[in-house]
């Protein structure tokens, strides 16, 4: 089996993050979930949330499904990396993306979410493509659909190509040749954190040289931006004319008619480089002349992110072979 998918941007202006349609159930209920490889539960806006924390998100019904089974005595609850949180109770249902159906795919609806989703209202949920130990689901854990579907898949891949204020593509079970330009290079993956966590080679700003340095980190599709050690931060906004670390906004901040470099990361002998409109990410408050960095620091974070800000700047292979790796190519 294969699928493919669009990654569609949820606001027009900035890539704050992408949706990708899905149908759910028996008639399809058809939802927008955020693909998110950094974590491992399959969440959906439900008929079971208070009426208050629903803002135009559409919701799944179960009831209004013939192939809906609770899954009894079982219940979910995470929180992640932005301080976001939603719990609640688990189904099985038919998942279809973009063609490629999962028959009783656990499907975990909300009773509760926390604000930053009731504000976003184009996030009806996501859907975890993290490794399978991080589901919160108890007292059985899950599998993610990308687990489920693994054995039905013609190659047991999904790959990622997300773009710059347009629709992108998540593909399913192959690898389209026509996405990408040169070769992929594919790094090992560390499963133990439960991410696709993995190594740098190292970095380089602007045409500047490149430094050889190990950076481990993850590569989060529901991540808006990149965030890196703080030497490497220091090493790119010294090039930005009035750039600074803001204690009001959370982060590097600069006049957003500053001239910015691009940024180069290594992935083995390979190299991709985000341009630096993808670093201008937007102004810190609507009309603002100050806009906010697309390269933040990881200090506060204790982890090194490869958000959207880096993956749309390449084709992304997440390899779910024996053992999983990574694979990144210029497109
Ligand atoms: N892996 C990421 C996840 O997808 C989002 S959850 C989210 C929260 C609000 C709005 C949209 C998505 C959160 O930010 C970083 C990390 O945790």
């Amino acid at each position: 089996d294969t699928g493919s998918a669009a990654a569609i941007p949820v606001n027009p202006n900035y890539d704050i993050a992408y949706v990708t349609p899905v149908s759910i159930g028996t008639p399809p209920q058809t939802l927008h979930l955020d693909f998110d490889t950094g974590s491992s539960d399959l969440w959906v806006f439900s008929s079971h949330l208070p009426a208050s924390q629903i803002r135009g998100q559409t919701i799944y019904v179960p009831a209004n499904s013939s192939t809906a089974k609770l899954l009894a005595d079982h219940t979910w609850s995470i929180t992640y990396g932005d301080g976001s949180a939603s719990r609640g109770n688990v189904y099985v249902d038919n998942f279809t993306v973009g063609g490629l159906t999962v028959e009783n795919q656990a499907v975990q609806c909300a009773l509760q979410v926390s604000t930053s989703f009731t504000r976003e209202s184009n996030i009806d949920g996501l859907v975890g493509l993290g490794f399978s130990t991080l589901n919160t689901v108890v007292p059985k854990s899950q599998l993610t659909f990308f687990d489920n579907a693994k054995p039905h898949m013609d190659e047991p891949v999904f790959t990622a190509d997300l773009k710059w204020k347009s629709e992108g593509t998540y593909d399913f079970g192959f690898i389209d040749e026509k996405k990408y330009t040169g070769k992929i290079t594919y790094v090992p993956v560390n499963t133990s954190p439960g991410y696709w966590t993995f190594t740098s080679s190292g970095y380089a700003v602007g045409s500047g040289n490149f430094s050889a340095t190990s950076i481990v980190g993850i590569a989060d599709t529901g991540t808006s931006l990149v965030y890196l050690p703080p030497s490497i931060l220091t090493a790119y906004y010294r090039q930005v004319e009035g750039a600074t670390s803001s204690r009001t906004y959370g982060g590097y901040v600069f006049p957003c008619n500053s001239k910015l470099p691009s940024f180069t990361f290594g992935i083995g002998e390979a190299r991709i480089t985000i341009p630096s409109s993808y670093i201008s990410y937007a102004p810190v408050t609507a009309g603002s002349s100050t806009c906010f960095g697309g390269l933040q620091s990881s200090s506060s974070l204790g982890i090194n992110i490869w958000g959207d800000v880096a993956l749309k700047a390449a084709f992304v292979v997440f390899h779910g072979g024996n053992p999983p790796t990574i694979g990144w190519a210029k497109k």
